[in-house]
């Protein structure tokens, strides 16, 4: 059995380090010490060749920075987001440490919850090295399909951006805006996603696929979504910081926002839905910012 180390314990991590111990044998490590089967030290995760990183993006930077030290690995990023603070995707931050033959992402529609239960799965490993992509994709259990791709701007970008749209879709649901409301969202979400993947190179097949309309799909029209979860906050009235602190989990939604604004005011792109998420993080009223976007 192929040995594979999982970085960070939370619901991603824990609920990869399950699914993948069908077919190999998993070590997990997390920055505070866990009762978990084969938690080991991130040393001893440090030594195996074939690793999935679960750590959330606006943390993952600093986090390499500190810990990590390369040694011919073989990396499966897990996590979905752009950094906020400078709006660099995951495969950007990962280039200093790792080279792009040695790296690939995942990406398409999975709760944890729902992997952790052994429901049937799709994903796709994306990475500039098919054959990477389909190593790692013949680590994946039976109920678990698995595709792969080298499109990885496409995987990131439709990623990230979905988060985004979730926040939308649960401010949309909130506020009882109804169901028209809501599909035009997701498929004008789509779109956006899509207009700004372009300007990175991602291929169009992937906002259709899995990665875009599956993973969107699923995180803007359900409330186990953490990302959903937050626009539903914000419907009723309440801050950023109180909705983060309620949560106790990553909404990576909120860093891409403050990512793509930041984006966009560089690139001088139009993105509409990302904007007004980000009016509305800072705080202006949904319902204002509801006029602003059909006005505009
Ligand atoms: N939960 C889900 O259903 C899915 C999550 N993801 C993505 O996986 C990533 C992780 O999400 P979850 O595990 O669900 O979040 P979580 O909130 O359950 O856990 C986050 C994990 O990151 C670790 N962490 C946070 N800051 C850290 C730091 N500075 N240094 C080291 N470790 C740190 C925490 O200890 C924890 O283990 C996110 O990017 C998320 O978007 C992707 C697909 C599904
Ligand atoms: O990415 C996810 C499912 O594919 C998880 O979404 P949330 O982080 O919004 O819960």
């Amino acid at each position: 059995m192929t040995k594979v180390g999982v970085i960070g314990a939370g619901k991603w991590g824990s609920a990869l380090a399950f699914a993948l111990s069908e077919k190999c044998e998993v070590y997990i490590t997390s920055r505070t010490p866990r009762d978990m089967k084969n938690f080991v030290s991130l040393d001893e995760i440090l030594k195996l060749e074939y690793i999935v990183i679960a750590i959330p993006a606006q943390q993952v930077s600093s986090w390499l920075r500190e810990n990590f030290k390369y040694n011919d690995h073989k990396i499966l990023v897990a996590a979905k987001g752009i950094e906020a603070s400078t709006g660099r995707f995951l495969n950007e931050i990962y280039e200093e440490y790792v080279p792009d033959d040695n790296i690939a992402f995942l990406s398409g529609p999975s709760f944890a919850t729902e992997v952790m239960k052994s429901l049937p799965t799709a994903l796709v490993v994306n990475s500039k090295n098919e054959e990477l992509s389909q190593k790692f994709a013949s680590f994946f259990p039976s109920f678990i399909k698995t595709y792969t791709s080298t499109d990885v701007a496409g995987a990131e970008v439709a990623g990230a951006y979905k988060n985004v749209i979730a926040i939308a879709a649960g401010i949309c649901e909130g506020l009882n805006l109804g169901k028209n409301a809501a599909a035009s969202l997701i498929s004008r979400g789509l779109v956006e996603m899509q207009r700004f993947g372009k300007e990175y190179g991602a291929k169009e097949e992937s906002f259709v696929g899995l990665s875009g309309a599956g993973d969107l799909f699923l995180t803007a029209s359900s409330t186990m979504s953490r990302n959903f979860r937050v626009g539903l906050g914000i419907a009723e009235g309440k801050s950023k910081e109180q909705i983060v602190e309620e949560l106790g989990e990553v909404a990576e939604g909120i860093g891409t926002t403050y990512a793509l604004y930041k984006i966009a005011q560089e690139k001088d792109l139009y993105l509409p839905i990302a904007r007004e998420v980000y009016n509305m993080l800072e705080g202006l009223d949904p319902h204002v910012s509801l006029s602003n976007f059909l006005a505009n």
